[in-house]
């Protein structure tokens, strides 16, 4: 964690679908290495189709998403809001399906799967089915999943967005260990202002109609953690953040 070289650059993209929609129009994005950057904005705004074109999802109508450095897409994981597990198939045999794609067998897998389910805390529930666990459990899951090709930056598209609020702080607590832990880089898709503040380095605020970059902030905490959640320093941070969402949909 903590080196500030550019991994990733987005150089006036614009993203139009057939039908006719511009999704987005001019989007400059740049991410170093380590950082943890939320994308923040109304809903519409093009915050997922951001994080797809970054993903490699699907392609730019314009503009440059642009990678320094090797990259091939084991180096990142994907986590949805939906934990979009297979029923059918156990904790294990889910945390397995990126490795599987690659070609690895199970039972070559069983240490890189035991090891992610470990650092979502799940480690005893390799043989449980999604439908035995609960909806954090789920995430956690899906979570694992995106980190046993051990990636150098994760993506993820709301992903606590479907939790309780207990839960949903817990969630992003354990997420900052382990970003911390792993030293990868996360760009983190919200329509939370709390969300965005508690984990960012940097906020990214988007705009709608079409889909661009508002404004950027930086958030400043000593730590992360109970004692800054329930803070000033927290609550003028969000205010501060809030007011530019408004600035940004236009009702400032
Ligand atoms: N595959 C698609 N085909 C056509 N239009 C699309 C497609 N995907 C997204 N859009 C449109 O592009 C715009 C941006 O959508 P996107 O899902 O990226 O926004 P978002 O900010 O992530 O929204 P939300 O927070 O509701 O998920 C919206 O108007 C959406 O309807």
């Amino acid at each position: 964690m903590g080196t500030t070289r550019e991994l990733l650059r987005m150089e006036a993209v614009g993203k139009v679908f057939a039908g006719g929609v511009t999704a987005l129009q001019g989007m400059d994005l740049r991410v170093a290495g380590g950082e943890f950057v939320s994308l923040l904005g109304p809903s519409g705004c093009g915050k997922s189709t951001a994080l797809r074109l970054i993903a490699g999802l699907m392609q730019p109508t314009t503009g440059k998403v642009i990678w320094h450095g090797d990259h091939d897409t084991g180096d990142l994981g994907v986590v949805f809001q939906e934990p979009t597990l297979m029923p059918w198939a156990t904790v294990e045999q889910n945390v397995w399906l990126p490795l599987r794609l690659r070609g690895e067998r199970l039972t070559e897998s069983r240490p890189q799967i035991v090891q992610a389910l470990d650092m979502v805390g799940l480690g005893s529930f390799a043989h449980a089915y999604p439908r035995e666990l609960s909806g954090g459990m789920k995430m956690r899951v899906s979570i694992a999943r995106a980190l046993v090709t051990q990636p150098r930056m994760i993506l993820m598209d709301e992903p606590f967005a479907a939790l309780d609020e207990i839960t949903r702080n817990r969630m992003n607590d354990d997420l900052l260990a382990l970003r911390d832990r792993l030293g990868c880089t996360v760009i983190f898709v919200t329509h939370s202002v709390f969300e965005s503040v508690y984990l960012s380095d940097r906020i990214v605020v988007m705009a709608p109609r079409p889909g661009r970059v508002a404004e950027e902030m930086t958030v400043t905490a000593p730590m992360r953690d109970e004692e800054f959640r329930t803070s000033a320093e927290y609550a003028a941070q969000c205010r501060a953040v809030s007011a530019a969402l408004h600035r940004a949909t236009g009702d400032a």
